[in-house]
């Protein structure tokens, strides 16, 4: 269980982590967020797991399965009544495919800056980088990426 009070909104990006890049969405609205990049995911419902909601949003969004590995510890706001916070996740079935926005792009761990991020995801990058590091230097060379679309 995650602790909500009852008049603020949980917010859950999914920094899914595939191949040792994370997949980052580019939001289509309102206005002044179009055209920024964000984690894919969504609000938490009354009474829903957090974890829940992030497989929810990303079936949603994306048309795949993620399964959530970690939930990290830091709460950014958003505006009044609005935290986010961020899932690790790793993908389960399926290869994600853009329904609410205009496009996706897996980031390696020095292209994080190449995007534009909604303004709260921005505390969470360095953290997400040193995962992707540490990720790569856990994985066998056998593993190395394939890169263009990325899954497989
Ligand atoms: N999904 C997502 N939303 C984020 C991130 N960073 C950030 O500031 N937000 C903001 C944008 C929106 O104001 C809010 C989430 O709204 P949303 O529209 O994605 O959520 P939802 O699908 O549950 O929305 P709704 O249509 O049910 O209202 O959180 C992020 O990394 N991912």
């Amino acid at each position: 269980m995650t602790s909500v009070s009852a008049d603020e909104v949980l917010v859950m990006g999914a920094a899914i982590v595939h191949r040792g890049r994370l997949l980052a969405a580019r939001r289509t609205a309102p206005p002044d967020s179009a055209g920024r990049w964000e984690l894919p995911g969504g609000k938490v419902e009354p009474g829903e797991e957090p974890s829940a909601a992030v497989v929810r949003e990303i079936r949603e969004e994306l048309s795949c399965e993620v399964r959530v590995t970690a939930l990290l510890p830091h709460r950014e706001p958003i505006r009044p009544g609005l935290v986010l916070r961020v899932a690790l996740a790793e993908l389960v079935t399926g290869e994600p495919v853009p329904h609410e926005h205009d496009a996706i792009w897996w980031l390696g761990p020095d292209e994080l800056d190449r995007v534009r991020w909604l303004r709260p995801d921005r505390p969470f990058l360095p953290g997400l980088r040193e995962h992707l590091r540490t990720a790569a230097r856990a994985r066998p060379a056998s593993a190395a990426p394939a890169v263009p679309g990325v899954p497989a």
